[in-house]
């Protein structure tokens, strides 16, 4: 069985405290109140180690001698999860063999002694929350993950699409060939452009970035190609275009199929014969660099309807990268959440430095049809428009309230919304539709878990059972 507890305040480190003694875990927790760290108990090795497969956890105290596998065996799993981690081990003096050379092969970092002095036993959770604080990241939760989170020029992510994707972008660092990146408005693709860049051998070169919607024809064709004086009425000087500006860095041509058919047939030769003629001269023109365009709406439609050419379109594509709208990357919404808030705390001299649950709980339901623009934006305007050191739900619900159109995308937390469930239950049992027994505790254990904002534990917690009860069943319905 496991024991989990506490409110969970996401900013702090884990504690997770192992013993097969309900007393011993009493009396820990008892010494260790008020400490700054989420404590998690367990008396079961494998309930713990289910647990710490999942969530980071970033101090562990584990007795030494426990029935399913012993207290060193179980640091060495940890490390291997979260080699960062502070491991101490609680331990009789019997068990010393075992305990120091695990200690030299830095499994273990603390030793406590059984039966223990509660003084001596906060001085050393006290020292490993100080090693904790001094790591790289300032013993920041997220940069403990394992890989994860992470900072890719920029692009601040832990969802797994997103690892993948910075993975093909290093693949991608050596070829000189179009890129085309798709994903809907504000999910990062200028971002990911830039990344591509400074990830090739274009680095160190330009990166010319420009948004095809912003121009009419006629001055985007001035744009991309140049002109000389006297081109066309009004070209009162010579203007170098961007085809040349970019030499032999990175093209990023954002919103690509708003560009006109004309100017499509012109990129395209462009492309293929890698050279162009500025506006009002016969001089030829090598093109070098490499081209990255970008799309929020459905070019394939684009290309169906005959609005964008087909050749143009293959021509592009040669390497794709999709980014998937946040709403979709589950993990990314809070971390980025966090990561502008400190941004814009500190820009704006306020001291906000984290969300209240309830903040959280929306800030996590809520759909963000303008991807990370929008929240960016929402959690900028909360840090202008607030004083305080917790942003809380009231300023989460004005400042999406007050967007053009007011919250106009789903809060899922707040779906589960009782009465409508209710009247949908009572129009099932009307219809005399009857749902398995599975398929009702498996949308009982779903709403928990959506309503913890995916925290499995903490759902656990409230549908009373053990997180490996929700494990266990998570998998068998996989
Ligand atoms: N993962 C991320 N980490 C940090 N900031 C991000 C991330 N994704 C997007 N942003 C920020 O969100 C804003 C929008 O990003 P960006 O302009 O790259 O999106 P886009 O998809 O190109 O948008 P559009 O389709 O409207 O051109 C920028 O301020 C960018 O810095």
């Amino acid at each position: 069985m496991s024991v989990q507890n506490q409110e969970n305040n996401s900013a702090l480190p884990t504690l997770l405290l192992l013993d097969d003694e309900e007393g011993i875990l009493s009396s820990l927790k008892r010494a260790l109140r008020g400490i700054e760290a989420n404590i998690v108990t367990f008396d079961s090795v494998l309930d713990a180690l289910q647990y710490s497969e999942q969530h980071p956890v970033e101090i562990v105290i584990s007795d030494q001698r426990m029935p399913e596998m012993d207290g060193c065996e179980f640091l060495a799993r940890i490390r291997q999860y979260w080699p960062h981690s502070q491991r101490i081990i609680l331990s009789a003096y019997q068990d010393f063999g075992k305990v120091s050379a695990a200690f030299n092969s830095g499994v273990v970092e603390r030793f406590i002694c059984k039966p223990w002095d509660n003084k001596e036993l906060r001085f050393i959770v006290d020292k490993a929350l100080e090693a904790l604080a001094s790591m790289p990241g300032n013993g920041e939760r997220e940069n403990l993950l394992p890989g994860t989170p992470v900072d890719f020029h920029g692009i601040v992510a832990a969802d797994d699409s997103m690892n993948e994707l910075f993975t093909s972008i290093r693949h991608a660092a050596t070829t000189n060939a179009p890129i085309f990146i798709t994903g809907e408005t504000g999910t990062g693709k200028e971002l990911v452009a830039r990344a591509c860049h400074l990830e090739s051998f274009h680095q160190g070169e330009p990166f010319i970035g420009v948004n095809c919607a912003n121009f009419t024809e006629h001055l985007m064709e001035s744009q991309l190609f140049g002109h000389n004086k006297g081109a066309f009425t009004g070209a009162v000087s010579t203007q170098e275009g961007l085809f040349s500006a970019a030499k032999n860095g990175t093209l990023f041509l954002d919103e690509i199929t708003t560009l006109s058919k004309p100017l499509q047939a012109k990129l395209l030769r462009v492309i293929q014969e890698r050279e162009f003629t500025p506006l009002g001269t016969t001089k030829v023109q090598q093109f070098q660099a490499q081209i990255i365009s970008a799309s929020s709406t459905a070019i394939g439609e684009a290309v169906m309807a005959g609005e964008f050419r087909e050749d143009l379109y293959y021509r592009l594509n040669v390497i794709t990268f999709g980014l998937p709208p946040l709403r979709e990357r589950g993990g990314d919404i809070l971390l980025l959440a966090r990561f502008f808030l400190k941004k814009y705390s500190r820009l704006e001299g306020k001291h906000f430095h984290d969300f209240n649950r309830d903040a959280v709980q929306i800030i996590c339901g809520y759909d963000w049809p303008g991807n990370v623009r929008q929240l960016e934006n929402v959690i900028h305007g909360m840090v202008v428009l607030n004083t305080g050191k917790k942003i809380t739900s009231e300023m989460v619900i004005k400042s999406l309230s007050n967007m053009v159109g007011g919250i106009h995308a789903p809060v899922k937390a707040f779906q589960a919304d009782p009465v409508t469930a209710k009247a949908a239950e009572s129009d099932k049992k009307e219809k005399g539709e009857i749902l398995p027994l599975w398929q009702v505790e498996k949308q009982a254990i779903e709403q928990a878990i959506a309503h913890c904002c995916g925290n499995v534990p903490k759902a656990a917690a409230l549908l009373e059972v053990s997180p490996s009860t929700l494990y266990r069943k998570k998998q068998s319905w996989e």
